[in-house]
């Protein structure tokens, strides 16, 4: 067994482990890199940008759905969804060999293989042990475990993002991000879709009003959207399963020729053995102080999924993974602030939100100004036949502080930036209406939209 030392060895590939190792790497660190999937992380391999490239697919049948209501289009338009695979491909594809590539040119070691810890400051990758003076813990997250009978069926998101022809009759367990975008891909690509979600509200964290809207334009869709209905089982029949699900109504049974998971995440730490290494860690999360340091092990930071922190999202990844740049080679005690991160559902249309839900405001005691209407009638919307066009803005009063912003409708994603970028640079609602957007855009409702 060969033994190399390093003063950074960086477990993962993706977002935050690609920001520490080159920033680390930069300042004449030794590196270590090390990954069991190919090289490139969730993001760009098997979350975020192949299902935005499948999407891009899906918003023509949309344009064509709502234009066609009204008669301004004709025709016939479907997805041939293995074209739509090898458009994908085309961006998926080149990502692992790319980043080796670029690993080899920074000087970066490259390790294929699954990390686990077998010392204090020793990390185990097939028959090589590597020493590291620090380490990062960059390993993202994986879907947990469900309690559900016959789970050993569930296909995995990485799976229906992969696959070659689309299932007839697809059920997805989990009404959150995954649910909602994937149903909204395969339902306009000809699939039967259902989705099963536990809890009353689907997308728990995002505004109740607007996910109301999207349940809406989603059963239009044609996706039999089962709310407070919890899969219990999944039963082989012939070559399809029987999903049974418990619910207010009682049980309820569906037959499905695929069924995903789509009931969350969590940080992929299990095979890390971090006792090992005596990494402190509690109910499937590491212990760290604010500054993504373990509080057991001082050379090990993380960030990321893996963190367990409040938003596991791509551009969170990359902002805790620079504090902990700064934190490893500057020894500094940088935090994160969270202020002004959105989030957007990537479904059609797309719901968004930045800042604080109106529930969190007033369960913080906030004294704020408070704007919600469904706004179909707007421009923005009529123009492309969309029903569904809602908003919800939270200014607190006295210091005009933006609190929260919550959008559906025609190009929420880009304008909901708008309102991340106001509140992240402590503007309030009086800058935002001195600013002057160009016309037509979504971007110049947001005057209108302000308490
Ligand atoms: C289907 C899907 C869609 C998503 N869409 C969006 C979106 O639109 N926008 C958004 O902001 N976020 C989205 N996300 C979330 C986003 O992908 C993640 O927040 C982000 O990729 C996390 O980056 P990371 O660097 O923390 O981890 P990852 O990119 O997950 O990288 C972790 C890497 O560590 C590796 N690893 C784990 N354990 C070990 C080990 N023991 N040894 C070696 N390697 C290991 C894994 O193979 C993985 O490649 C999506 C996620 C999914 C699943
Ligand atoms: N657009 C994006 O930014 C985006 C897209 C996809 C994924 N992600 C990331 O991936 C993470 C995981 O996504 P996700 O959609 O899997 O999780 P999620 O946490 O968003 O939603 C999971 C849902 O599944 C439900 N559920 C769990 N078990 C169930 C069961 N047996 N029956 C019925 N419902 C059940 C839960 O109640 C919950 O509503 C997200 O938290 C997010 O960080 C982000």
């Amino acid at each position: 067994m060969s033994q190399q030392s390093y003063d950074l060895v960086v477990i993962g590939s993706g977002t935050a482990a690609n920001v520490i190792a080159f920033n680390c790497r930069k300042a004449g660190w030794s590196v270590a890199i090390i990954d069991h999937r190919p090289f490139g992380g969730t993001c760009a391999l098997r979350g975020c940008d192949p299902k935005k490239m499948l999407i891009a697919a899906t918003e023509v049948i949309d344009g064509f759905t709502r234009m066609g209501a009204i008669g301004t289009v004709q025709g016939e338009l479907h997805i041939d969804w293995a074209a739509l695979q090898r458009h994908k491909r085309s961006f998926t594809d080149p990502v692992p060999g790319h980043r080796e590539q670029a690993y080899a040119k920074q000087g970066i070691d490259a390790y294929h293989g699954r990390a686990r810890f077998s010392g204090r400051n020793t990390i185990t990758v097939g028959d090589r042990t590597l020493h590291a003076k620090h380490i990062a813990i960059a390993a993202g997250a994986e879907p947990v475990w469900l309690p559900i009978e016959g789970a050993e069926h569930l296909v995995l998101s990485d799976d229906f993002l992969n696959l070659e022809s689309l299932p007839r009759r697809i059920v997805l367990v989990g009404g959150g991000y995954i649910g909602f975008e994937f149903a909204h891909i395969a339902a306009r690509a000809g699939a039967e879709v259902s989705i099963f979600n536990r809890g009353a509200q689907p997308l728990a964290g995002f505004d109740p009003d607007l996910v109301g809207l999207l349940v809406e334009r989603t059963r239009a869709l044609g996706v039999a959207v089962h709310l407070g209905y919890e899969v219990k089982a999944l039963c082989k029949r012939g070559d399809g399963f029987e999903v049974e699900a418990q619910g207010p109504d009682g049980r309820l049974v569906v037959d499905a020729d695929m069924v995903i998971h789509s009931g969350g995440r969590a940080p992929a730490l299990e095979a890390l053995d971090l006792d090992a290494a005596g990494i402190a860690h509690d109910h499937g999360r590491l212990t760290l102080d604010k500054t993504f340091r373990s509080t057991s092990h001082p050379a090990v930071y993380a960030a990321g999924d893996a963190s367990g922190g409040p938003l596991p999202l791509t551009p969170v990844a990359a902002l805790e993974a620079h504090a902990v740049v700064d934190n490893l080679l500057h020894d500094k005690h940088v935090t994160v602030d969270y202020t002004g991160i959105p989030s957007a559902v990537f479904t059609l249309p797309v719901l968004a939100r930045v800042g604080l839900l109106e529930a969190e405001a007033r369960a913080q005691g906030l004294r704020f100004k408070l704007s919600h209407a469904n706004v179909p009638g707007w421009f923005t919307a009529r123009r492309v036949n969309e029903s569904c066009y809602g908003y919800k803005v939270l200014v607190e009063e006295g210091s005009d502080r933006i609190l929260g912003a919550h959008l559906i409708g025609p190009e929420a994603a880009e304008v909901i930036n708008l309102f991340g970028f106001a509140m992240r640079s402590g503007l309030g609602a009086a800058a935002i209406r001195r600013a002057t957007f160009a016309y037509p855009t979504a971007a110049s409702d947001i005057e209108s939209m302000l308490p």
